[in-house]
């Protein structure tokens, strides 16, 4: 008989239930006549505390609870890419056509389609060894993917039925495994996995390859590597979401998983709107055909949120078991946290600062450990990358969110109020950011973009951190009084800032690969070591700084990577010539 409990008290999305021995920590659980759907979050001897994924209205004490015995999972299998799913992992367009626009409480339906045919390509025959993580057979995803089924975690054994190459459901038996007690596994296209549970793989290796994202401020300066963490905490309207959709279309992941959660409903209306528009830079195909989406908006119910992150990481986690570079955008973790605030305060646990509860740090950790680059449990290469939106109230980095994340978190591009005001975006600080990448992709960047890469990057940072210093004593003393050095440092900041590191998300512009950004950066240092040289000879930086090839090279962004690269030379060569026909004159004018 179906073990059951009974419903004790009903506060918001937590429900007390009586009669719950039977029951497990973190077991799924359907609450009340509807059967909403919960997940046990509390369990002390007969008495169970249950968050629920679904509106409690109307809920009523003394209704049932029904226990599933199993923790809260999703199935992973061929059709998870191009859709979106709820916090719980349910496919919004299946549960539109079933329910309508709203989502009816207690509405079951698979995640999987189970009626979609797949064009299935075995891989395995029949007597091979069957490992966790080998692949039995592979699918075409979508034009962009290949899905590879593979051998749950936990099975082991030789195959003893391979399925022919043919045209299948999701739920045909592809193999079977005979495992060492001699019982036979069947192995379906889909196979389920607890969300809170990372996926197992054989080894974590060093990350040491970047991510290329095309935002010139992040890979030449920020970069973050395959495999690794980053947070973008910014105030309201600094534009965290621009960033992050610019690095959903941009970044150099096969897959992308985005998890638009706790955002207003209109925000997600946009993604929902907008992704599906999105063509892929690279193949010219819809984004979509490589982006999973989960959509837990702040109208939606808040227990549900809290299970997005998760939700969204093991679908990352299963692509990376594939070989598949994963890159995962949270927006915002910030309202995550306020979810868990929520649930904690109805289950009155003691909070801790700012109503957050104690083991906020603890949550946040376990859910950027869950990024990595590593070798998977077939010996395959992939990697799960994260990138999470916070948004500190009133943009104060002092607040817990932010401040838990920055322990857990190796990349930080911290927005700035002041840049985004000034329309300078995007408006990552060059001074408060940091990438702890810096040295474990350096030798990538020599090897495949330039031997200088490194110390172009240092000593561009070292120019604006001098001009930093030098705009206080402007600020208190006015421009005037600034030798000519100091002139050509503060304008060399100006090209850097505006010509190299500020980038359109909407123009052509948006994606600048790293050759473009290096050539960029290059020349305007170029341009600084020989203005310097002149200066230093008593040339007034006032005539250096006239030239049009001069004030042309905050334009250089402008041109396509191609382009720049047929008139790179000329624009170096014109360079020169000014640079040695003002310096000449000017020398010569003074010896007369
Ligand atoms: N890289 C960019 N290029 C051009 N414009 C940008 C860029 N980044 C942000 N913006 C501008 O800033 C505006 C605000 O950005 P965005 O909505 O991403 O901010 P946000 O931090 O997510 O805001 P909220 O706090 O409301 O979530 C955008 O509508 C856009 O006009």
């Amino acid at each position: 008989m179906e073990k059951q409990g009974v419903i004790t008290l009903i506060n918001g999305p937590v429900v007390t239930a009586r009669g719950m021995r039977e029951f497990a920590m973190h077991e799924m659980v359907y609450v009340g006549d509807l059967r909403l759907m919960g997940e046990i979050i509390r369990i002390d001897e007969d008495e169970a505390t249950i968050q629920v994924y679904e509106d409690t209205q109307g809920l009523k004490v003394a209704e049932p609870v029904f226990g599933r015995g199993e923790p809260l999972s999703i199935a992973l299998g061929p059709g998870l890419l191009g859709n979106i799913f709820d916090g719980v992992g349910r496919p919004l367009g299946a549960v539109y056509e079933k329910g309508g626009i709203f989502i009816p409480r207690g509405i079951k339906v698979p995640q999987i389609d189970p009626d979609k045919l797949w064009e299935l390509e075995p891989a395995v025959k029949i007597g091979d060894v069957a490992t966790p993580g080998t692949v039995v057979a592979t699918v075409k995803e979508t034009p962009l993917v290949v899905h590879k089924i593979m051998v749950p975690p936990a099975v082991e054994g030789e195959f003893t039925f391979v399925l022919p190459k043919g045209t299948y459901k999701a739920d045909v038996v592809v193999a079977k495994v005979r495992d060492n007690r001699g019982q036979e596994i069947e192995i379906t296209m889909v196979q389920r996995w607890p969300v809170r549970v990372p996926r197992p793989c054989r080894e974590h290796l060093t990350p040491k390859e970047p991510l290329i994202t095309g935002q010139r401020v992040i890979d030449g300066f920020f970069p973050i590597a395959k495999g690794g963490v980053a947070a973008i905490p910014g105030g309201f309207g600094t534009g965290k979401t621009v960033t992050q959709h610019q690095l959903a279309k941009w970044s150099e992941a096969t897959v992308v998983v985005y998890i638009g959660c706790g955002e207003r409903g209109n925000e997600m209306t946009e993604v929902l709107e907008e992704f599906p528009e999105l063509e892929d830079p690279r193949s010219g195909r819809p984004l979509m055909e490589r982006t999973i989406l989960v959509a837990n908006t702040s109208n939606m119910p808040v227990a549900a949120r809290e299970a997005s992150i998760y939700t969204g990481i093991t679908l990352a986690e299963y692509y990376r078991d594939m070989g598949y570079d994963v890159a995962v955008m949270a927006d915002s973790t910030s309202r995550w946290a306020e979810a868990l605030r929520e649930i904690s305060g109805r289950m009155e646990e003691i909070p801790a600062e700012e109503g957050f509860p104690a083991y906020l740090p603890s949550r946040l950790a376990e859910f950027y450990e869950r990024a990595g680059r590593v070798v998977t449990l077939n010996g395959d290469m992939g990697s799960v990358t994260i990138i999470g939106a916070v948004s500190p109230p009133g943009g104060d980095f002092t607040e817990p969110v932010t401040r838990h994340t920055k322990r857990f978190v190796r990349c930080f591009w911290a927005l700035d109020k002041s840049l985004a005001n000034a329309r300078h975006f995007p408006a990552i600080n060059w001074v408060d950011s940091y990438s702890e990448y810096v040295g474990e992709v350096e030798d990538w960047f020599s090897l495949n973009v330039d031997s200088g890469w490194g110390a172009l990057r240092n000593r561009a940072k070292e120019l604006l951190a001098e001009d930093e210093r030098i705009q206080q004593v402007v600020r208190l003393v006015g421009e005037d009084v600034l030798p000519d050095g100091e002139r050509l440092i503060t304008f060399t900041a100006y090209l850097i800032k505006n010509g190299y590191l500020q980038q359109g998300a909407f123009g052509p512009d948006s994606y600048s690969p790293p050759s473009k950004g290096f050539a960029i950066l290059s020349l305007i240092m170029y341009f600084y070591d020989k203005a310097l040289a002149l200066v230093r000879q008593g040339v007034p930086f006032s005539l250096l700084r006239s030239g049009d090839v001069v004030t042309n090279l905050v334009h250089l962004k402008e041109l396509s990577a191609e382009e720049l690269e047929v008139q790179l030379p000329k624009i170096r060569q014109d360079l020169d010539t000014f640079l040695e026909k003002t310096g000449s004159e000017r020398l010569a004018a003074r010896g007369r």
